[in-house]
Parts: structure tokens; sequence; C-alpha cells
């Protein structure tokens, strides 16, 4: 039967990749993407937004949601001191499978735990299952319409502390417009947007990134 676009990302990452060198994971899906097959990964220029976040906050603990291919969840990793941890979510376990390999060709898997599991059963149970109190960093990429109803999620479980960063991709592309009029209205966040474009294209999109204030 006919391969998958994740199963053929996969392909030209273990054909044009060198095991071991997260920077050519990186370039290899970016080149895929561009030249043989769009694919939803947070991309090159918006990527170099997420790594000026991630190299900013210095996380040493980050929560993904929605690891998709394990394009950002490299690009994160990547940046991460030694003992820092990732904890990635994907409910869909094709999309998990193919993400493991990715993530282990970059020779990451030291720092990265991908939990095959949607992100509303996992939030709350993040303290007991994995012995985070608090993530310094959340990058939401999962389905735009659970990235309100999760940032509350969060909150109540008590994983955001002050000064936790939230950065949200697709801001305006596909859009999260109940997220995004929160985030920028709530006193508890401080927000600002990056203005940047739908990844390998021409398209408008940006990253919101917001400060949880305690
Ligand atoms: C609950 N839960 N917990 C974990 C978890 C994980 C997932 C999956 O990883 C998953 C599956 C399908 C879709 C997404 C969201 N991503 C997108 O929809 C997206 C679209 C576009 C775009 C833009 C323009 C187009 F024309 C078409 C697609 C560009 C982008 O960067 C995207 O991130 C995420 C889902 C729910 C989950
Ligand atoms: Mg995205």
């Amino acid at each position: 039967t006919r391969s998958t676009r994740p199963q053929r990302l996969l392909g030209a990452v273990q054909k044009n990749a060198t095991r071991g060198d997260p920077c050519s994971v990186i370039q290899a899906i970016d080149h895929f993407c561009r030249n043989k097959e769009w694919a939803m990964n947070v991309g090159d220029e918006k990527g170099c937004i997420l790594d000026a976040v991630v190299s900013e906050v210095n996380p040493a603990t980050v929560l993904e949601l929605g690891t998709y291919c394990g394009y950002s969840t490299v690009r994160i990793a990547r940046l991460l001191p030694p003992d820092a941890k990732l904890i990635t979510l994907e409910f869909n376990p094709d999309f998990a499978a193919i993400a493991r390999q990715v993530i282990a060709w970059a020779g990451l898997e030291e720092k990265v735990q991908l939990v095959e599991g949607a992100s509303g059963d996992w939030i709350p149970r993040m303290k007991e299952q994995f012995g985070v109190k608090t993530f310094d960093l959340v990058f939401l990429d999962h389905w735009k319409d659970r990235y309100l109803p999760d940032t509350k999620l969060m909150e109540e479980c008590g994983i955001l502390r002050k000064g936790s960063v939230l950065l949200a991709d697709n801001v305006i592309c596909p859009g999260t417009p109940d997220y995004l009029e929160f985030v920028r209205n709530s006193p508890r966040y401080e927000s600002q947007y990056f203005k940047s474009h739908l990844e390998y294209t021409k398209v408008e999109d940006g990253l919101e990134k917001s400060v949880f204030l305690g």
C-alpha cells in the first residue's frame, strides 16, 4: 500500500541526514517540505523564533503539545542543557511512531519523553507520572481549538509557575482566536506576537509568546 507523508518525511531524514546530527535532521525535513511535499512542521522561519525563545528561557522542563513528526521536538531538544527534559504529547500512533524514529536519528532520545495520548488526559497526570512539578516552557502546536482549554487546564493543575512561558504556533493560520483573545486580555499573562509566515509559504502566520504571571 502507498506510504504516508510522515513515512516519506522519515525516509528523507534517513537518506539525507547524518545520525546524531540534529541540525542535519532539521535541514533534511525543511528541504523535503520545501521541495517535495509540504508538511505541518513549524518550519525554518518560525523555527528560528522558536530557537530564540528556547535559548532565552533556557528551560529545565519543556512540555510540547503535538509532536507530529518530531521536527519541533528536535529543534527544541537540541538546544537544551544536559539534564533538561522535554515531554511531548502525541495522540496519533502513526505520527508518534515516525516521531520516535526522527528523534532517535537526531540522537536526542535521552532528552525527550514522547507520550502517546491526548493533552487533556495527560496534563492532569504530569506531576504523579513524570515527577515534573512545573514547566518552564510549553510549546502549543496541537489542535487549535485545544489551546485555550488546555491552557486553563494547565493553570488548574498547577503545572505553570510565575514566569512559565507559553509559545503557541499558528495563531494566525489556521488561527486560534479564542486563545489569542484570552492570553492578550488576561491580567495573568504578558503576551507578545512574533509575526512570521506559515511554514514553507508566503502566507502570514506567527507565534504568540505568553508569560504566565502567577
Ligand atoms: C489533543 N491532542 N493531544 C496531543 C495531540 C496531537 C495532535 C496531532 O499532533 C495533530 C494532528 C493533526 C493536526 C494537529 C494540529 N496542527 C495543525 O492543525 C496545523 C495545521 C497547519 C495548516 C495550515 C494551513 C493549511 F492550509 C493546512 C494546515 C499548520 C500547522 O503548523 C499546524 O500545526 C495536530 C492532535 C491533537 C492532540
Ligand atoms: Mg503548527
